[in-house]
């Protein structure tokens, strides 16, 4: 025998890690909006990200979804991917730059507009117009620096049994160094912080993309 014997507390290498990011093939739609987001200097979520956000719709049997952070309609289609048939969902961008494009590309994949809202304004003032308990899933991917403030709003809107994702919450491995003191660390550790301590949710964090907090609401 010349096996060697794996430790239970091995954490996954850098090769382990990209193969999990990669391990399921990506939908050509979110593949252009990716692309179109990076040119443009947005940062897409992660090909983990994707796949995970399809998994998660898909088993929620989501119908009716909302996301902060529109960007070219990646996470949008992910989303999609798995929504029941049906599904509306509403994404929220102060950019108009940047939802016009996700608007031609979501419309290139073939949903219609009855089955998307995308919403030009600031999230803070859209999402405490939306309604309560309504929500399957509500996914959190805008400006850090209102993370507290979107997962305030999403206890609201969830239904029984929906699902809060918030996406980037290890921000570029800062989050999780005691030492850093940047305030998208601070912001996120305040927004992980109420989850955490919200009789409100059972949760996990996967180390996934940038990190990426799943919560169930009780
Ligand atoms: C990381 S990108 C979103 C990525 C997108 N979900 C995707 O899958 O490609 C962040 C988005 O937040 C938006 N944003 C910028 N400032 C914002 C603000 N003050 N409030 C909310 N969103 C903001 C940007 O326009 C951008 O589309």
């Amino acid at each position: 025998m010349n096996s060697t014997q794996p430790q239970n507390n091995a954490v996954p290498s850098q090769q382990s890690w990209e193969f999990a990011e990669d391990y399921v093939a990506m939908p050509e739609a979110v593949r252009l909006a990716r692309d179109e987001a990076t040119l443009s200097g947005l940062t897409p979520i992660s090909p983990g990200v994707v796949a995970t956000l399809t998994v998660l719709a898909a088993t929620t049997r989501a119908k009716l979804v909302v996301e902060v952070g529109t960007a070219m309609g990646a996470s949008a289609l992910a989303l999609f991917e798995g929504m029941a048939e049906g599904g509306i969902l509403t994404s929220i961008d102060p950019e108009t730059d940047s939802q016009l494009p996700a608007r031609k590309l979501l419309t290139e994949a073939g949903y219609t507009s009855s089955k998307f809202r995308l919403i030009a304004g600031n999230p803070l003032e859209v999402l405490p117009k939306l309604n309560s308990g309504a929500y399957d899933i509500v996914f959190v991917n805008g400006d850090k620096l209102e993370y507290v403030e979107y997962v305030a709003n999403a206890e609201r809107l969830l239904r029984p049994g929906g699902l809060l994702v918030v996406n980037d919450v290890l921000w570029h491995n800062q989050v999780a160094d005691p030492e850093n003191e940047g305030d998208e660390a601070i912001i996120i550790r305040e927004a992980l912080q109420a989850v955490n301590e919200s009789d409100a949710y059972q949760q996990t964090l996967l180390p996934i993309g940038n990190g990426l907090l799943v919560a169930v609401k009780n």
